[in-house]
Formats: structure tokens, C-alpha cells, sequence
């Protein structure tokens, strides 16, 4: 069955041409939609590109049965509720780069519109009014452009101005004084921003911090004939607090792009003259629209494809570089997860994960996720994946913790997992083998050389003659066929383990059967 990609908003047609050429990919393409039509239709989906229109609620996430993935073709993922999707496992990526330019081209075109007044003084030509009173605007050349947010598009757009010769202040949480010496502009506070700038343009994602960022308060702190640029999220600007402060003088124009509610067509903000807006245009080029759309595209076959993707949003991303290192321990750490799940049937406290040797130089937070997912899969089955794992572990009160040593006991690299219960802890070790592969070195305290695959027996017995030999009896009676065994002891007469691998998968009442017999203390089938 192919997989099922759904496009709900438009898409540059060359952009989904990765999805075109890939041969497992089916295409629907159906725009408009309401939250009605699109619950009904996600059903099917295994994947869902969006721009900033359709609206990925909670209550589609929840109807998107087979849903995997959503892409947004663009950055902004205020209109995907993420915390859902990660829940829900789904990953969601986005196109970060590919519309930059285009939004700080925008910016600089909606500042240059409004310094000079060239919507309005259109609009009155075109109704036949031959005006050059009343459209005199003022020159950008030395003014201060405030900026507030200078991550991609904001750095972009300062940029830009400098080569209109303006000053440039600039707020972020990342910038430094350094940083900004560099760039040739002037570091600030948000406040110093608001008080110091001509013209005034914000750059931030809509978060809880930058809602209504620009209220009544902070026109308030501006320069008298202060102009508003907004070409980033409507919300960030206090709508009702802008036309205040524009019909009270204090605010000389404003150039807005996005609004609080979109679309915005019935707002008494355009109502006055002194407002110059765009429907939401600031990523519309031919470019841009390409760029996101191949961007999401290529994310989308790759994550099919079982491949890493570029751009994920709600699962921190891992370099190339770093990736080449850690992803030879993708399987293993997952396996040592697993393997531990089945050493108790008690409630998961607390996992350890520890990472020793070259390992500990890298970010291994992926190798993390995968550990707590093969430990959650026990009882969350196909509900915990990568996207989801750590919030699973959070949801149920389990912590989890990551230490890393530079020393690995003589060996090059060392994963150790630890798991806690309210009555027992459980620890197995695991190294990958220069030209032999993974290999688990440690259960508990014993040492082991185990090929972690296929149908593994570990058995607690105590340390006498004739207990291998009544397993392996048994085993034989049950037409079980033993591939490989170790054994491990604390003392001589005293616990010790035996690690079975085995033909076939070890039944219950098989398990039954071998606790019944005398000096063995406990038996685990684990599948790997
Ligand atoms: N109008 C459009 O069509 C359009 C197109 C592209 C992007 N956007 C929007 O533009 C905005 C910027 O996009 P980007 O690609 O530059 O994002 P980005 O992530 O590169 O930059 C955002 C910056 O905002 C900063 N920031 C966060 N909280 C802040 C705060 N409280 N005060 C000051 N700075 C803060 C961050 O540190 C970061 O540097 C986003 O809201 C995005 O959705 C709009
Ligand atoms: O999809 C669009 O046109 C808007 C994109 C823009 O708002 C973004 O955040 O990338």
C-alpha cells in the first residue's frame, strides 16, 4: 500500500516533485477544507503538508488514525498543535530556510512603502486624484531601525537596512554584544529598542512571551511618529493598542503583513490611512514557495524512507556530522532498552543511560529516545516511537537520566542502562565490536559476550552441578534448540545467570516449566 501524503494548502507544483518521482508516495491534493471536511479525510493519511492555513488542532490529530508526519511548507507552526502531534508520535517538520529571503525582501518593501506613503498616494491616482501634498513621506537614510527577534529573516533584514544607510538596534535572547559588533549594529534591550528606533520591525515566532509584545505600554515608550513594521505573526503586535496609539498621533504608520485573525478583512485598523497592509504575503514568491515545498517534500520521502529528515520540530535534530557517529547505535541502544523491559515485571521508576568512551563526546540524546522507547514498548507497543518517547516517559512519572564518562572500562565505546523499580534495579551494557557487531558485555553484575538478536533465555540459578544440564534436558524435551549459552557466576556456589539463545520463541508454559525445576530462581524469554 502506498503511502498517503494529503496537501491542504497550495503548494508550488515543482516543489512536490520529490513526492512525484518517489514510487511508494500517493498524492491527494485537496485545499479549502473545513475542520469538519479535514476530520473526516485525514483518516486516510499517512502524512499532511500544510502552509499557514489549514489548522492541525488537537481534534484532527486525534481523528488522523494512520497520520505519521505533518510537514509545513514555511516556518511558522502556530497553526499545528504540536504538543498533539507529539503525543500522538507524529513528527513534524518544517521548511526554515526556504522563504527567508523572500519575508525580509517583504519587510524591506513594506518599509519602504510606508516611509513613503505609495499604497496610499496609488490608491488616490487610481481614483483619479493627482496629489503631491499630502503623500510626503521621510527618508530611511539614518534613521534607527529597531529590530526585535534577529534570528533568520531579522538578521536578514538588518542586513538589508544597513545598505539603506540606516542604524540598526536589535533585541534577541542570542545576541550577543560581540554578535552584534560584527553585524555593524547597535545591541540592545527590548526596552532600549523601543526607545531609540524610528521604525520599528519584529522578527520572533508567536510565543507566550511575545504576545503582545508591542502593547499600549511599549507605544507608550516610543518616539513620537514611530512607525510599525509587521511581517512575522499577527499577535505579536496588540492590534487594539496599535490603532490606539496611531489615532492618537503617537504612532505616525504601521505596514502589517500578518494579523491576529487571518484573514483580516473587516478590522478598523484598515480603516485608517496611515495603515498599509498585505494579505499574509511575506512568503509568497515563486522562489520561496519552490524552496519550502522541495524542502518538506525531500523531509517526507526520507522519513518514509527510514532515512533522518532536515528540518524536525518537535524532535531535536542531529547534525550530519554527529549523526555519523551515533547512528551505528541505533539498534543496539534500542535493544538494550528492550532487553531490560523484560527483566521485571515492576512499574519503571527511573532509567540511567549512561555513555562511556568516545560515545560521551557526542549529543546522544536520539540514542536516549530510542533506549526509553525499547523500554516503553513493553507495555505502549506501537504508541511510543522517537517523536514521543520522553514524553511517554514523563506522562508516567518515569525519570529519565543521561550521564557520560570519557572511560569505558577497555572498551572503545560503552552504553549502560539502568533501570529502577520500587524494589529492584536492573543494568545491561552494551558495546559495538570493531568488525563483529553489537554485543552485550554485562547483565546485572555478570559478564557476558552476548550477539544481542534472535530469541534469547536468561535464567538466575544457583551455581551447582546438573543445573545447565536439567535446562538443557528440558529445552531438549520441548524440541527447543539452544544456539548458544553463557554462563556467569557471583561465587562458586553462589547466584549465577545462564543467557540462552535460542531457535524458536520460548512459550509460556515453557517458562513455567523451567522455574518449576529446582535451583532455578527465575526465567526471562526476551525477543530481540
Ligand atoms: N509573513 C510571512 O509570510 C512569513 C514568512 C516567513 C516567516 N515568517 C515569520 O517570521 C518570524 C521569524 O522567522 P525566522 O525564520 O527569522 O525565525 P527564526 O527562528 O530564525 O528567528 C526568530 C528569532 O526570534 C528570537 N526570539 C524569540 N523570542 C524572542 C523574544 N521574546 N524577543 C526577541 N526575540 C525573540 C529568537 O531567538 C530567534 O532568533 C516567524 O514568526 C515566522 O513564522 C513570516
Ligand atoms: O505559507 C505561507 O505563505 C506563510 C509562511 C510564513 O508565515 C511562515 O511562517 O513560513
Amino acid at each position: 500500500m502506498p503511502i498517503q501524503v494529503l496537501i491542504s494548502d497550495p503548494l508550488s507544483e515543482d516543489g512536490i516533485y520529490p513526492l512525484q518521482q518517489a514510487t511508494n508516495i500517493q498524492i491527494e491534493v485537496a485545499t479549502g477544507l473545513n475542520e469538519d471536511a479535514l476530520l473526516e479525510k485525514i483518516k486516510d493519511f499517512d502524512a499532511l503538508i500544510v502552509r499557514s492555513q489549514t489548522q492541525v488542532t488537537r481534534k484532527v490529530i486525534e481523528a488522523a488514525e494512520k497520520l505519521k508526519m505533518i510537514g509545513r511548507a514555511g516556518v511558522g507552526v502556530d497553526n499545528i498543535d504540536l504538543e498533539a502531534a507529539t503525543e500522538h508520535g507524529i513528527i513534524v517538520v518544517n521548511a526554515p530556510d526556504g522563504n527567508t529571503n523572500s519575508a525580509a525582501e517583504h519587510t524591506i518593501a513594506m518599509l519602504t512603502a510606508l516611509a513613503r506613503k505609495i499604497p496610499q498616494a496609488f490608491n488616490a491616482l487610481k481614483n483619479g486624484i493627482w496629489d503631491r501634498k499630502t503623500f510626503i513621506g521621510v527618508e530611511l537614510k539614518n534613521k534607527t531601525l529597531g529590530i526585535i527577534g534577529l534570528g533568520r529573516i531579522g538578521a536578514e533584514v538588518a542586513a538589508r537596512a544597513k545598505g539603506q544607510r540606516m542604524n540598526v538596534i536589535a533585541y534577541d535572547p542570542f545576541l550577543t554584544k560581540e554578535k552584534a559588533q560584527k553585524m555593524g549594529i547597535d545591541f540592545g534591550t527590548v526596552d532600549d529598542v523601543i526607545r531609540a528606533a524610528d521604525f520599528i520591525t519584529v522578527h520572533t515566532p508567536l510565543l507566550k512571551e511575545t504576545k503582545h509584545l508591542l502593547n499600549k505600554e511599549a507605544f507608550a515608550a516610543m518616539k513620537d511618529g514611530v512607525q510599525i513594521i509587521n511581517c512575522a505573526r499577527g499577535g505579536i503586535i496588540d492590534e487594539e493598542a496599535l490603532y490606539d496609539a496611531i489615532v492618537s498621533g503617537k504612532v505616525a504608520g504601521a505596514a502589517l503583513d500578518v494579523f491576529e485573525t487571518e484573514p483580516f478583512l473587516d478590522h478598523k485598523l484598515l480603516t485608517l490611512p496611515q495603515v498599509i497592509a498585505t494579505p499574509h504575503l511575506g512568503a509568497s514568491t515563486v522562489e520561496a514557495q519552490e524552496s519550502v515545498a522541495i524542502d518538506v517534500s525531500n523531509d517526507i520521502v526520507a522519513f518514509f524512507n527510514g532515512d533522518p529528515v532536515r528540518n524536525p520540530v518537535n524532535l531535536p535534530s542531529v547534525s550530519k556530522d554527529v549523526l555519523s557517529k551515533i547512528e551505528p547505535f541505533f539498534d543496539l541502544s534500542e535493544k538494550l532498552g528492550v532487553f531490560l523491559s523484560r527483566m521485571t515485571n515492576e512499574a519503571v521508576e527511573e532509567i540511567n543511560i549512561k555513555y562511556a568512551g568516545e560515545l560521551a563526546n557526542y549529543d546522544v540524546r536520539a540514542l536516549t529516545r530510542n533506549t526509553v522507547k525499547g523500554i516503553l514498548k513493553r507495555n505502549l507497543g506501537s504508541h511510543v516511537n522517537d517523536v514521543n518517547a520522553k514524553f511517554m516517559a514523563d506522562r508516567f512519572g518515569v525519570k529519565v537520566n543521561e550521564h557520560k564518562t570519557t572511560t569505558a572500562k577497555g572498551f572503545l565505546h560503552l552504553i549502560t542502562v539502568e533501570l529502577l523499580t520500587a524494589t529492584t534495579t536492573h543494568r545491561v551494557a552494551g558495546t559495538l565490536l570493531n568488525g563483529l557487531g553489537a554485543r552485550i558485555v554485562k547483565v546485572d553484575d555478570y559478564v557476558v559476550d552476548i550477539v544481542p538478536e534472535g530469541h534469547l533465555l536468561y535464567i538466575e540459578h544457583k551455581d551447582q552441578p546438573g543445573a545447565i544440564g536439567k535446562v538443557g534436558t528440558l529445552l531438549a524435551m520441548e524440541n527447543i534448540n539452544i544456539a548458544t549459552m553463557q554462563v556467569g557466576r557471583s561465587a562458586a556456589g553462589g547466584d549465577a545467570i545462564m543467557m540462552l539463545t535460542v531457535d524458536n520463541v520460548v512459550q509460556p508454559e515453557e517458562i513455567e516449566r523451567l522455574i518449576a525445576l529446582e535451583d532455578i530462581f527465575a526465567v526471562k524469554a526476551i525477543d530481540l
